[in-house]
């Protein structure tokens, strides 16, 4: 689907019928034995657990995340000061933070052993994805073939990375388990699940796939939008200069105070920015949906079992669909739909698998753009052009080169006043 307005009729309009996933058997049967959240068919399965999802970090709890949203907001922008020329790992230590904080309710610091490891079978599964990387997701019939496993080298892969992912996520229920044992745990995604006691439901490997399944879909999302956002402002200064005449207005234009999530109303180019960092040079893959009964749409016969996926790229980076699309420019989405952050691109998916997590994710960019905007200026470096008209690197390695440096004296002390504390992780 090249365009929004397709995209829309189909995921949105008729969300009901393209409700599945298309079938992987690599990383959603053999790394994940069906019970990767991201892979799962459409059934009761799926259901229940988006159900879950919705209610545990839906729109209706967004308060009780946010002190994780405000504390590892402030640990960022610390370490911008602090140690600038590791922004790529900062922001890298926010997303895990975050959303092992929203999951586990535990913070980590930059190099912690297990997250390393969840990013590691999180690349794996990735590189999955990639046309080739193996056979059984080109010829699906081989996986229900019931050849000796000493030759089916895609098990040996997938097998590998199943069994990395239930000792990664087990290792975090048996600390949090320790913590609540101890009575030092917070409340959080898993501790929620258990208090409404969902975990009756479901085995333990799939409750470990459940929670596991957020940290690496709500990970490496966020930290790929961040080093858009870094890209985007230092590319296109004059969006620093609008976003600071308001944050400015509300929190003084000599740093008296750092901007709190109870601003976030009055700051609607904060809000259009988000939206402008998820769109501009987007980076991060799209997952087809699968239909479950025949359809018709402008002239096409698609039977039931057809793949349908949006092409991100084209449709964010398209004249026809944005206006001067290169620009790195938060105005376009200044507009009657800026309080509806799934509206106006497709970044977050579609219909009926659009991401359960957008509403925290959301939530999470409109305090930190305006953290990082009210405090820091960002600079392309001479002889490191930042590469665009492509997506970037999606790697834990620098996807390029920008300088980071506080926006003034005054702006680095507010820092060192308020957020010192917050980058004190025990
Ligand atoms: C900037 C941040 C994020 C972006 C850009 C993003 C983007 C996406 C996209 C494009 C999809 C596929 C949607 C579709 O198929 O229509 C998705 C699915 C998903 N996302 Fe996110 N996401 C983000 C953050 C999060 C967070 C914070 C969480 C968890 C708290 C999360 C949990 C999930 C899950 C569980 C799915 C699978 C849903 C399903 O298959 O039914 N995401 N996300």
């Amino acid at each position: 689907m090249n365009s929004q307005r397709v995209a829309n009729e189909i995921l949105d309009k008729r969300g009901a019928r393209y409700i599945s996933r298309e079938r992987l058997p690599m990383p959603g049967d053999v790394a994940s034995r069906g019970k990767r959240l991201v892979f799962m068919p459409y059934g009761n399965m799926w259901k229940w657990q988006r159900k879950v999802i919705h209610e545990i970090i839906g729109p209706g709890n967004r308060n009780v995340f946010a002190p994780m949203q405000d504390i590892e907001s402030k640990a960022l922008i610390y370490q911008y000061l602090t140690e600038p020329d590791l922004w790529n790992q900062a922001n890298a230590r926010y997303a895990s933070s975050l959303i092992m904080s929203l999951v586990f309710g535990r913070r980590t610091k930059m190099g912690d052993a297990n997250v390393d490891r969840i990013i590691e079978t999180n690349n794996e599964i990735m590189q999955m994805f990639e046309p080739g990387s193996n056979l059984i997701d080109s010829f699906p019939f081989l996986v229900n073939i019931p050849l000796p496993h000493s030759i089916q080298p895609w098990r040996w892969w997938g097998d590998r990375v199943y069994k990395a992912s239930l000792a990664n996520w087990n290792e975090e229920f048996e600390g949090l388990a320790e913590r609540q044992r101890q009575g030092k745990s917070v409340t959080c995604f898993i501790s929620e699940f258990q208090r409404l006691g969902k975990d009756k439901a479901l085995d333990r490997e799939s409750m470990m796939f459940l929670g596991g399944t957020l940290i690496e879909a709500g990970s490496d999302t966020t930290r790929v939008a961040l080093n858009q956002l870094l890209a985007g402002v230092a590319l296109f200064p004059e969006s620093k200069v609008q976003a600071r005449k308001e944050l400015d207005e509300v929190c003084g234009a000599n740093a008296e105070r750092l901007p709190d999530a109870s601003d976030i109303a009055r700051l609607p180019y904060v809000r259009a920015v988000a939206k402008e960092v998820l769109r501009w040079n987007i980076s991060l893959p799209e997952i087809a949906h699968s239909l479950i009964e025949d359809d018709t749409f402008e002239g096409y016969n698609l039977p039931v079992g057809t793949n349908v996926i949006w092409n991100s790229w084209g449709v964010h980076m398209g004249a026809s669909e944005y206006k001067d699309p290169d620009r790195f420019w938060p105005e376009r989405f200044l507009n009657e739909d800026l309080d509806k952050p799934i509206k106006g691109h497709l970044a977050f998916g579609a219909g009926r698998r659009i991401c359960p997590g957008w509403v925290i994710a959301s939530n999470s960019l409109h305090l930190l753009i305006a953290r990082v905007m009210y405090c820091f200026d960002f600079h392309p470096i001479d002889g490191h052009p930042i590469p665009v008209g492509k997506p970037f690197e999606i790697g834990v390695e620098k996807p390029y080169e920008v300088k980071v440096t506080p926006r003034s004296q005054a702006h680095a002390d507010l820092i060192q006043r308020e957020c010192a504390a917050a980058a004190n992780i025990v």
